[in-house]
């Protein structure tokens, strides 16, 4: 039975910073399809794109995997031959339910699940790697070395898919952007105040960058080729291609 996510549904004396511990991991399916608009055709299209971009011989990481949704979709969707797939996060409550949600289906392209800071993660031989809205929590100073890594462990013609929350600097596009998902979240059943508590609990943890950072930072780095492929409201997806 899927959990509903009732984290933030009674008012909190106090709001701590939002981490990804047991309470989260246990409702994290309810909480992430009726949070992010846009989820599960994302998770498609990185299926899509494994089947396309995976190339024989070669890793497919998924960083930040929490329970494994991405993994999932490269492994079902892969055709090249001798793929592995190394599935990277920090949280061990994430990890144990990834763990069981990989082996309840069978495959034959093995899966490692590592506990690891994707910071501090080695990354190489890589087809596809997967940021699906992962970035968005490591502290700002930190993305752009994270992403040159990821570039130095593509191989030639390799993938990163990134998926985010933006921001938009144009203020009324952003109120309006911010507004709609709000109503999205509203629609799915969550009440104001469970809206207002998590937006609190996530504003010092969850730093949003818009798409025009997203592509300087890509072209600075030196993929080839880079553009958005979705967008719901405020929360999109892209690709860059080495
Ligand atoms: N430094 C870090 N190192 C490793 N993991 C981290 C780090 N910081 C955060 N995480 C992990 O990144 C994940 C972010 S959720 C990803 C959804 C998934 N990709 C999905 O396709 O369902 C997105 C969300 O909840 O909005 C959590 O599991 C954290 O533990
Ligand atoms: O819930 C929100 O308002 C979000 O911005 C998305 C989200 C989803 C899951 C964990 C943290 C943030």
């Amino acid at each position: 039975m899927q959990q509903r996510d009732q984290i933030f549904s009674a008012p909190l004396d106090q709001i701590g910073d939002f981490t990804f511990d047991e309470r989260v991991a246990e409702v994290f399916p309810d909480m992430i399809k009726r949070s992010v608009p846009g989820y599960s055709n994302i998770i498609s299209a990185i299926g899509m794109m494994t089947a396309r971009y995976a190339q024989d011989n070669t890793q497919l990481y998924d960083l930040g995997c929490s329970l494994g949704a991405a993994t999932m979709a490269m492994r079902r969707n892969v055709q090249a031959s001798n793929c592995n797939i190394v599935a990277i996060d920090n949280s061990q409550a994430m990890l144990e339910r990834c763990e069981r949600h990989l082996s309840a289906y069978k495959s034959n392209t093995p899966v490692q699940v590592l506990c690891d800071d994707i910071c501090a993660a080695k990354i190489n031989n890589a087809s596809i790697v997967v940021l699906n809205f992962t970035l968005q929590f490591i502290p700002p100073a930190k993305r752009q070395a994270l992403l040159t890594k990821i570039y130095d462990g593509l191989v030639p013609g390799g993938i990163l898919i990134l998926s985010e929350k933006f921001c938009f600097s144009d203020d009324k596009i952003n109120d309006l952007l911010i507004n709609l998902h709000e109503d999205f979240k509203r629609a799915n059943g969550y009440s104001e105040l469970e809206i207002s508590q998590k937006r609190s609990a996530i504003e010092d943890v969850m730093r949003p960058d818009s798409i025009e950072t997203h592509l300087n930072r890509f072209k600075e780095i030196g993929f080839s080729s880079a553009n958005s492929w979705f967008q719901c409201f405020n929360f999109g997806s892209m690709v860059a291609i080495k």
